[in-house]
C-alpha cells in the first residue's frame, strides 16, 4: 500500500498508509499533524489521482519536493518532501506479500512462510500509574469504555480512542475518530506504522510499543534493493560505513547488477541527500559533446554553442555526480577530470578562468579498470584518485537465492494491480538455473514478458519465460542506444525506446518527445502507464511536468 515514511534528524520515526486524502500540516485535525512551526496549519495534501498520487501544497508558499518548492508534483517511489525539520518519503507500495518482508535495513528474503513475530510488549504509563502488557493477540482497542482490550482512566481519552493491529511483525495504529487525537513523537496521526520505543500520546497517557521489529533509517535508502546474499548484504553495510565521508567511490560490476541504484544510496545516505544527484553515462554521449556535459561551455564556445550551459558538475554543485561507465571516459578528457578531483575546479569549455565545485564523485564501470591502465587507455593517477574505496556487486549468477525473491518483486511490481500471479515451480527452476548475463535488468525484462506471455493463468509457465540471445535486451557493455529484438513484442520494443530516451536525457520528458517524435500526451501516458518514471533521473529530484 502507498505509504509516505517520516523522518526526523535522519531517522524514520512513522509510517502513514495514504488514504485517497491525507493531510499534512501544523493543526491538530490534519492527518499528520507536525508540531513545526516552519509550516502552515495545511501545509499541503496528498491526493489519489487516478492510479498515482500527487502532492497538492495548500500553504500558498509551495511545498519542497525533491529539490524544487512546487505548488502541485506527482509523487514517484522515493520522492522527498521537505517539511520543516521533518523529511517525508513517499513509497508507491513497499514489500506486502511478494514474500519479502524489510529487515536489517535492508530489505531481505523471508525464508519461508511469514515473518516471525517478535514478541512485542505494550508499556502503558496513565498518570502515576505504569504498567507492562504482552500483545499477544493480533490487534487491540484502547480507550475509556469498558470494553476495551486496554481501559484508560483518562478524562482526555475518547471512549474507543485507538486500535493497535499487528500486521505481520510490524504493529500500526488507528485513531478511532478520537476528541484530542493521537500523537505519535509529536505528530498527529489517524493512521501510522510505529517504531518501537516511541511514545504514542493520548490524553495524559502514552503508550510505548516494545521489543517488535525495527525500521532502520538506511532502510530508505537502499529503497528498492532486494538481497538475502550474503556478499550483497556486506556491500549494503560497507556503503552505509563510507557514505557520510566525501570518499570517491568506484562501484565495480557487470551491466545491470545495481551499480546506479548503489551510486544513489550513497548519495542518500550522505549529508549532501537534499542536493542534486546528477548521473552521466560516459557511454551514452558522443565523444565529442563529453567535456561539455560534463563542464558546460561559454555562449559561442563552438558552432552550435549559442547559449551558456553549465556542466553536470556545476549541476551537482554541492551534491553528487555519478559518473557511470567511467571506463568509456576518451583518455584526452582524463587529466580534465584528474583536475577537479585534484582541485575541485571546473572549466566551461571556451571559458577563461575556472570554477570553484564542491561536489562528491561516484564513478562505476564494468571494465576492469586495471586492465585498462596496462592497456594505456586510463590514466592510473586516475585510477587511483576514483577508486579511494571500491565496491564490487557481485554478478546475479554468484548470488544463489537471489533470483527468486527478484522475480517475485518485479512479478508483484508488473502486476496488474491486485493480480495474485506467480511463476510455477518449474519456471521458477528455469529462472535459477539460467546465467544471466545482463544480470538484474535482464531478470527485470524477463519477468515482464513472462507475464505478457503466460497467456490468461494466474501461474506463469516454463514456456513463458523465454530468454535474449546470449547479449540480452539490454545485457551488452554500454548498449544503451540498442535494441535487440528477438522474442519482443511492439510494446516491449515502444517500453524500451522510451525507457532508453529517458535514460539518454537524464528524464527529461520532452528530449524524449523531440527525439523520438512521438506526442507528448502519448509519451507522459506511456511512462505512467508503464512506472518509467525514475528513469534516467535521481528518484528524490523527479519533478516530471517541470523541465519540460
Ligand atoms: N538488488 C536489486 N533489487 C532490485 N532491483 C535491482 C537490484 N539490482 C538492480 N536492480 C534493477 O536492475 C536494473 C539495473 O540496475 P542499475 O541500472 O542500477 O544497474 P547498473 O549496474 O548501473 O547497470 P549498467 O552498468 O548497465 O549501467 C534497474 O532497473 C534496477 O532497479
Amino acid at each position: 500500500m502507498p505509504e509516505l515514511a517520516f523522518f526526523r534528524h535522519g531517522e524514520e520515526l512513522l509510517r502513514v498508509a495514504l488514504a485517497d486524502r491525507t493531510s499534512v500540516g501544523r493543526a491538530p485535525d490534519c492527518d499528520v499533524c507536525l508540531p513545526d512551526p516552519a509550516l502552515s496549519r495545511l501545509q499541503a495534501e496528498v491526493e489519489r489521482r487516478g492510479d498515482g498520487f500527487v502532492l497538492v501544497d495548500r500553504s500558498g508558499r509551495g511545498t519542497r519536493v525533491g529539490a524544487e518548492v512546487r505548488s502541485e508534483a506527482p509523487l514517484t517511489d522515493g520522492t522527498e518532501i521537505a517539511l520543516g525539520a521533518w523529511r517525508a518519503l513517499f513509497r508507491a507500495g513497499p514489500g506486502g506479500d511478494d514474500g519479502l518482508t524489510r529487515r536489517g535495513g535492508l530489505t531481505a528474503l523471508r525464508a519461508a512462510g511469514p515473518e516471525p513475530a517478535p514478541a512485542a510488549r505494550l508499556r502503558i504509563r496513565e498518570r502515576a500509574r505504569e504498567r507492562v502488557i504482552d500483545l499477544d493477540g493480533d490487534r487491540l482497542v484502547v480507550g475509556k469504555d469498558p470494553s476495551a482490550d486496554v481501559v484508560l482512566d483518562d478524562p482526555f481519552v475518547s471512549a474507543r480512542h485507538l486500535r493497535l493491529e499487528r500486521r505481520g511483525a510490524r504493529w500500526h495504529l488507528r485513531d478511532l475518530g478520537s476528541t484530542n487525537g493521537t500523537l505519535v513523537g509529536g505528530l498527529r496521526v489517524a493512521e501510522a506504522e510505529l517504531a518501537p520505543g516511541l511514545a504514542v500520546a493520548l490524553g495524559d497517557s502514552e503508550l510505548v510499543l516494545e521489543g517488535a521489529a525495527r525500521p532502520r533509517p538506511a532502510e530508505a535508502a537502499f529503497e528498492g534493493m532486494i538481497s538475502g546474499a550474503p556478499a550483497l548484504r556486506q556491500l549494503f553495510e560497507l556503503v552505509e560505513r563510507v557514505a557520510p565521508s566525501d570518499a570517491a567511490v568506484t562501484i565495480l560490476g557487470e551491466t545491470g547488477t545495481g551499480k546506479e541504484l548503489v551510486a544513489r544510496a550513497l548519495h542518500r545516505l550522505s549529508s549532501r541527500r537534499d542536493r542534486a544527484f546528477i548521473p552521466v553515462n560516459c557511454s551514452a554521449i558522443a565523444e565529442s559533446l563529453i567535456e561539455s556535459e560534463l563542464f558546460g561551455h561559454e555562449k559561442g564556445a563552438f558552432s552550435g554553442a549559442d547559449r551558456l550551459r553549465k556542466g553536470a558538475f556545476e549541476e551537482a554543485d554541492g551534491g553528487t555526480i555519478f559518473l557511470d561507465e567511467i571506463g568509456e571516459l576518451p583518455i584526452d578528457l582524463q587529466p580534465k577530470l584528474l583536475r577537479t578531483l585534484e582541485l575541485g575546479e571546473v572549466k566551461r569549455v571556451g571559458a577563461s578562468r575556472p570554477l570553484t565545485v564542491n561536489v562528491r564523485i561516484v564513478a562505476a564501470t564494468h571494465r576492469d579498470l586495471q586492465a585498462q591502465v596496462r592497456a594505456g587507455k586510463f590514466r592510473e593517477d586516475l585510477y587511483y584518485r576514483l577508486c579511494v574505496v571500491p565496491l564490487t556487486i557481485p554478478p546475479l549468477r554468484a548470488r544463489a537465492g537471489d533470483v527468486g525473491p527478484l522475480a517475485a518483486h518485479f512479478l508483484a511490481r508488473a502486476a496488474p494491480r491486485g493480480l495474485p500471479v506467480r511463476f510455477s515451480d518449474e519456471a521458477l527452476e528455469k529462472l535459477s538455473r539460467y546465467e544471466w548475463p545482463g544480470n538484474v535488468r535482464q531478470l527485470k525484462n524477463v519477468v515482464q514478458r513472462a507475464l505478457l506471455f503466460r497467456g490468461q493463468g494466474l501461474v506463469i509457465p516454463p514456456s513463458a519465460v523465454t530468454f535474449e540471445d546470449a547479449r540480452g535486451a539490454s545485457a551488452g557493455a554500454g548498449d544503451h542506444d540498442t535494441l535487440f529484438v528477438r522474442g519482443l513484442t511492439m510494446e516491449d520494443l515502444e517500453r524500451e525506446a522510451i525507457r532508453l530516451s529517458l535514460r539518454r536525457h537524464r528524464g527529461k520528458r520532452a528530449a524524449v518527445v523531440k527525439e523520438l517524435a512521438i506526442a507528448k500526451s502519448t509519451v507522459m501516458k506511456r511512462i505512467a502507464q508503464w512506472s518509467l518514471q525514475d528513469e534516467g533521473r535521481d528518484p528524490a529530484l523527479s519533478l516530471p511536468d517541470e523541465e519540460d
